[in-house]
This record gives C-alpha cells, sequence and structure tokens, in this order.
C-alpha cells in the first residue's frame, strides 16, 4: 500500500496566485504556508452541463478550507474530483508530489484522503467499534491466509490497531457508544461515528461533507467543538463543504465560493462573506 512520507505529503509552492495568500490575517499568517493540495483549472462537463469551470484552489498543511455555495454550484462535484469518483475532462489536481487524476477512489484514499459522507457511510448492523476498525482496513496488512500463518503477527496488528480505534473513541467522547449498532446511535452521535470512520483511515486531507446538516443547534455546536478539538490533535487539513454559514464563518482559514460551477470569491470568511458577488449568489442579497 502506497503512503506518502510526511515531506512527499507537501510541497512547496513558489508561485501562488496573489489572491491565494491575503494579507494581515492573522488567522491566516499563522498557517503552515506549504501547500498540501493543488487544485489547477479543474473542469469537469456533464453532457451539456459544465459542473466546474476552471476551479483552481489550493489547501495548505493543518488548514480547515471551506467550500461554499448555492445548490447546484459544484461543492460536492467538487469532492468527487478530489476522491476519484469523478474524472475531470482537464485540469490537475496534486496531493503532496502525486498526481490524483486517474487514479481509483481505493488508490486515493490510500494516498491520504477520507470522507465523510453526508448521509452516513456507516454499517448499520456493525458495532461503533467494528465500522471504526474497518475504517482502518486499507491499513490492516494481515490477510485472512497470513493472519492463520502467523497468527502472534496478526493478533499484534488488531491490538495496535484497537489502540488506534480506542484513541479515536475517546477523542470524540464515543465511549458510551462502543458497543452500540450504528444505526441505533443518535443522529447527533452517528454524525460523530461517521467523523470517527473517517479518521480511522489516519487521512492527511478529510472532506467534510455537510457534517452538521440535519442537527439542531446544540448538536451543531458539539459537532463544532469536535471539530476544532480534532485540529488541535491530529495533523490533518480538511475541506469543510457546509451550508451552515455560521460554521463556515466561525471554524474555517479561508473560503472559496463558488457559483454555477466558476469561483466567484476566495479568502478570509469575512473576505468572502462581504464580497458582493457572494451576498448576490449565495445570500440572495439579504446580508
Ligand atoms: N452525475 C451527474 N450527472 C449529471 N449532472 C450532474 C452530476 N453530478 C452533478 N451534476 C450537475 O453538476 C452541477 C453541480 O452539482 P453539484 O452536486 O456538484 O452541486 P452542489 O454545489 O454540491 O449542490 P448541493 O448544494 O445541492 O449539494 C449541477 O448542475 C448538477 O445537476
Amino acid at each position: 500500500m502506497e503512503h506518502l512520507s510526511a515531506e512527499a505529503r507537501a510541497v512547496e509552492r513558489t508561485d501562488a496566485p496573489p489572491d491565494a495568500v491575503p494579507d494581515g490575517q492573522s488567522s491566516v499568517d499563522s498557517l503552515d504556508e506549504t501547500v498540501l493540495l493543488d487544485v489547477r483549472d479543474v473542469t469537469l462537463r456533464f453532457g451539456g452541463v459544465t459542473a466546474l469551470d476552471g476551479v483552481s484552489f489550493d489547501v495548505r498543511r493543518g488548514e480547515l478550507f471551506a467550500v461554499i455555495g448555492p445548490n447546484g454550484a459544484g461543492k460536492t462535484s467538487i469532492f468527487n474530483c478530489l476522491n476519484g469518483v469523478y474524472r475531470p475532462q482537464q485540469g490537475t489536481i496534486t496531493l503532496g508530489d502525486k498526481r490524483l487524476v486517474g487514479r481509483a477512489p481505493a488508490a486515493i484514499a490510500a494516498l491520504g484522503i477520507a470522507r465523510t459522507f453526508q448521509n452516513l457511510g456507516l454499517f448499520e448492523h456493525l458495532t461503533l467499534i467494528d465500522n471504526l476498525m474497518l475504517g482502518r482496513h486499507h491499513l490492516m496488512r494481515t490477510g485472512f491466509l497470513t493472519g492463520m500463518l502467523w497468527w502472534g503477527r496478526a493478533k499484534r496488528e488488531e491490538v495496535r490497531h484497537r489502540a488506534a480505534v480506542e484513541e479515536i473513541v475517546e477523542l470524540l467522547e464515543l465511549e458510551p457508544y462502543r458497543r452500540t449498532p450504528a444505526g441505533l446511535l443518535p443522529y447527533g452521535v452517528a454524525k460523530r461515528a461517521e467523523l470517527g470512520r473517517a479518521l480511522a483511515m489516519e487521512p492527511t486531507l478529510l472532506l467534510l461533507d455537510e457534517p452538521v446538516a440535519g442537527m439542531n443547534l446544540e448538536e451543531t455546536e458539539d459537532m463544532a467543538r469536535y471539530l476544532i478539538e480534532v485540529r488541535r490533535e491530529l495533523d490533518l487539513a480538511m475541506i469543510l463543504v457546509e451550508h451552515d454559514m455560521r460554521l463556515v464563518m466561525d471554524l474555517a482559514d479561508r473560503v472559496l465560493a463558488l457559483d454555477f460551477g466558476v469561483v466567484i470569491a476566495s479568502g478570509t470568511p469575512d473576505e468572502v462573506q462581504r464580497d458582493p458577488k457572494v451576498i448576490e449568489a449565495y445570500l440572495g442579497g439579504a446580508a
């Protein structure tokens, strides 16, 4: 299984476009300047529909980067290009020194991109712990046959993976639900378990697809707290697609706004929030 070294995960960019580094913004200034993900000029068409039209952006190591836009703007299409489900007709996507376009979803997951799903990617009949263990499947080296032949090694590997899963359970305060089948988890907890499943993959880049969709205010605030905690504890970058503007503005370091597959603004949350094009397209002139 191919894994990136810490060095290979990130390449120094010296040709960042001027709008990629906004001036005088403390939250951005404190970020690692090293680019982890570079998306250049990506165009994706479905017949006559252009879902993404020359989209470019980059995500730095440890950054929480948000993508916003009205329905049909192209947010999900970006995620599907990043994880190999869609293949753009034009453009490049680079993670560290690895080009992603043309790779299969499993190969991209093995390079360190994990994703949470809006409608939950959990196996309902499996316990929370087993769902998290499955998240680590691609990290496990012992297959059934080698497990039979080298029982001691398989056991040691299982112990190591269970310990890693328990750390995630602790981080996300999921202890009371360890043995609960995923299908019986309360909604807010299931969304957190979904985050845990993705974290169990030990990603370098986590794609968060509407992590607070359908949540009440209390659950949303809880999730925000866990995302902050994950960020503090784990060395990973996140791309957040979310309709909850308060969450985006509170958590994101930088925001990219799309409309009809075109980038209409990018910068700090404040800059994007104030951008007239965003107000018109996304907030319908209400702000
Ligand atoms: N598989 C597909 N086949 C045809 N058209 C598609 C497909 N996937 C997306 N599109 C089109 O591409 C455009 C962008 O869709 P996308 O789902 O990426 O938007 P979105 O910003 O995620 O929207 P939402 O907020 O509603 O989830 C839309 O016009 C959509 O109809």
